[in-house]
C-alpha cells in the first residue's frame, strides 16, 4: 500500500468539478446565483424570477417571466395516485412522505425517463410546482382534510401557503415565504446538490436524482436543521437559560445546531434576512420570545466564532415558520419547495459533458484471510 495517498474525507476543501451556477465566497461571507448577489435578489426578486434565472442562466425578460409563471402554474397537478400514497403514508414524516411522492412520480409521470437536457428543464419545472403541492396535501390529510385546490390567482409562494392553510396569505406572510424560497434556492455542492449530480453520473433519470437528494437534505447536519434549531429553543426555554445550554454544549463536544458550515467561516450571507424576518414578524406578532432566545445563543457561542463559527440559513429560518404557525416537521419539505430549481440546474450542468463520479476509498481491512468453511467457524 501506498504511503503517500492522501485521504480527503468528507472531500473537504476539493473542487470536483466547474460550475457557473452559484458562487460561495466562504471567507467574505458572500454568495450569488449567476453571478448576482444574494442580497439584491433576496430583496428586488421573486421566487419564480430566480428560478428562470437559475435554469436559464439570464434575468427574464417580462413576456419570459410571464410565460414561466404560467408554465408553473399550469404544472400544478398531480396524480390522484399520489394522493392515494400520500393518505397511506401520512403518520410518516413529511420528508419521508414526500420523498416517497416524488419517487412514486417517477413510475407515473409519461415523460419522467426523458433525460435529454429539455426533458430534465421540463421535469424540474413540474416538480417545482408539484413539490410544494405534496407537502401541502400532506399536511391537510393527516389533519383529516381534503388537499386544497391551487389557487390560479396566486404566485408560487402565496399558493403554497394557500394550499397548506386554506386560507389567503397576508402580502407580508407570501413575501417572507418568497424570500425564504429565494434563499434556499441554490447553493452550489452542498450535500443534496451533490448526490444529486451522483445519480445524474450513472445517467439516471430527474426524478431518481431529486429522490436522492430529498434523501439527503432529510439530516441534520444539511436541512434537518431548522427543525432541531426550533427543538433547541423549546429546550432552552428563555433568554437567561442560553449561556448554561451552549456552555454544556461545548463541554460535550456536540455542535450547537444552526451554527457552522463546511463552507462559510464568515456569517452565511442568507442568514441575514431571516434574521431580519424573525425580528419583524415577533414584533408584528406581539411574540419576540423566539428572536431573544435566537440572540441569546448568538451571544453565548461568541467566544468560539473567532473559529469561523457563526450561524447558517437554517438558524433564524425556524422560528420564521414557528410564528406562521407551521409545525415543526415542515421546515426540511420547505427547504426542499426552495431547492428544486437548484437541484434541477445542477442536475442539467451534471448531464452536459456527464461523467460518472466515483472517487476511491482506501482499504484498511484485514488481507489474504483463509476462508473457513461454516461447520469450522
Ligand atoms: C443548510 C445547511 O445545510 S447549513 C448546515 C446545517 N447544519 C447545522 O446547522 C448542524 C450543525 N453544524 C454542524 O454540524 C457542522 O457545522 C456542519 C456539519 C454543518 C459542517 O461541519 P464541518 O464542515 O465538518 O465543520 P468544520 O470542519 O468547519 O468544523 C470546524 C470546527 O468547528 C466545530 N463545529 C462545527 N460546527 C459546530 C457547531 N455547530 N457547534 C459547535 N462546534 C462546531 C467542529 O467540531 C470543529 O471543531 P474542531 O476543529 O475542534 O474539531
Ligand atoms: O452548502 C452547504 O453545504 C449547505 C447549505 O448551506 C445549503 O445547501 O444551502
Amino acid at each position: 500500500m501506498s504511503t503517500d495517498i492522501r485521504i480527503n474525507r468528507g472531500l473537504k476543501g476539493i473542487y470536483f468539478e466547474r460550475s457557473e451556477i452559484s458562487d460561495i465566497d466562504g471567507a467574505a461571507g458572500e454568495l450569488s446565483y449567476r453571478g448576482y448577489s444574494i442580497h439584491d435578489l433576496a430583496e428586488h426578486s421573486t421566487f419564480e424570477e430566480v428560478a428562470y434565472l437559475l435554469i436559464h442562466g439570464q434575468l427574464p425578460t417580462a413576456p419570459e417571466l410571464t410565460a414561466f409563471e404560467a408554465a408553473l402554474k399550469s404544472a400544478r397537478t398531480l396524480p390522484q395516485a399520489i394522493y392515494d400514497i400520500i393518505a397511506a403514508t401520512k403518520d410518516g414524516h413529511p420528508m419521508d412522505v414526500l420523498r416517497t411522492a416524488v419517487s412514486a412520480l417517477a413510475a407515473l409521470e409519461p415523460d419522467s425517463r426523458d433525460t435529454s437536457e429539455a426533458g430534465f428543464i421540463a421535469n424540474g419545472l413540474r416538480l417545482t410546482s408539484q413539490i410544494p403541492m405534496i407537502v401541502a396535501a400532506h399536511q391537510q390529510i393527516r389533519n383529516g382534510r381534503d388537499p386544497v385546490a391551487a389557487d390560479m390567482d396566486l404566485g408560487h409562494a402565496a399558493n403554497w401557503l394557500w394550499m397548506l392553510k386554506g386560507e389567503r396569505p397576508s402580502d407580508d406572510a407570501a413575501r417572507l415565504a418568497d424570500v425564504d424560497f429565494i434563499l434556499h434556492a441554490e447553493h452550489g455542492s452542498n450535500a443534496s446538490s451533490f448526490t444529486a449530480r451522483v445519480t445524474v453520473g450513472t445517467e439516471a433519470n430527474l426524478h431518481a436524482a431529486v429522490t436522492t437528494a430529498l434523501a439527503t437534505l432529510s439530516g441534520p447536519a444539511h436541512g434537518g436543521a431548522a427543525e432541531d434549531v426550533m427543538k433547541m429553543v423549546e429546550e432552552i426555554g428563555s433568554p437567561e437559560n442560553a449561556a448554561a445550554y451552549v456552555k454544556a454544549k461545548r463541554a460535550n463536544r456536540e455542535p450547537v445546531t444552526g451554527f457552522g458550515h463546511r463552507v462559510y467561516r464568515a456569517e452565511d450571507p442568507r442568514a441575514r434576512h431571516m434574521r431580519e424576518g424573525v425580528r419583524k414578524l415577533g414584533e408584528e406578532m406581539g411574540d419576540p420570545r423566539w428572536f431573544q432566545i435566537l440572540q441569546a445563543v448568538v451571544e453565548a457561542m461568541q467566544p468560539y466564532a473567532r473559529h469561523g463559527l457563526n450561524v447558517n440559513v437554517d438558524f433564524y429560518a425556524g422560528a420564521v415558520y414557528q410564528l406562521h404557525g407551521i409545525p415543526m416537521d415542515l421546515y426540511v419539505p420547505i427547504f426542499a419547495i426552495g431547492r428544486v430549481p437548484g437541484w434541477t440546474i445542477q442536475c442539467i450542468e451534471q448531464l452536459r459533458g456527464n461523467i460518472l463520479i466515483r472517487p476511491l476509498t482506501l482499504y484498511t481491512g484485514a488481507a489474504d484471510r483463509v476462508y473457513v468453511p461454516m461447520d469450522d467457524r
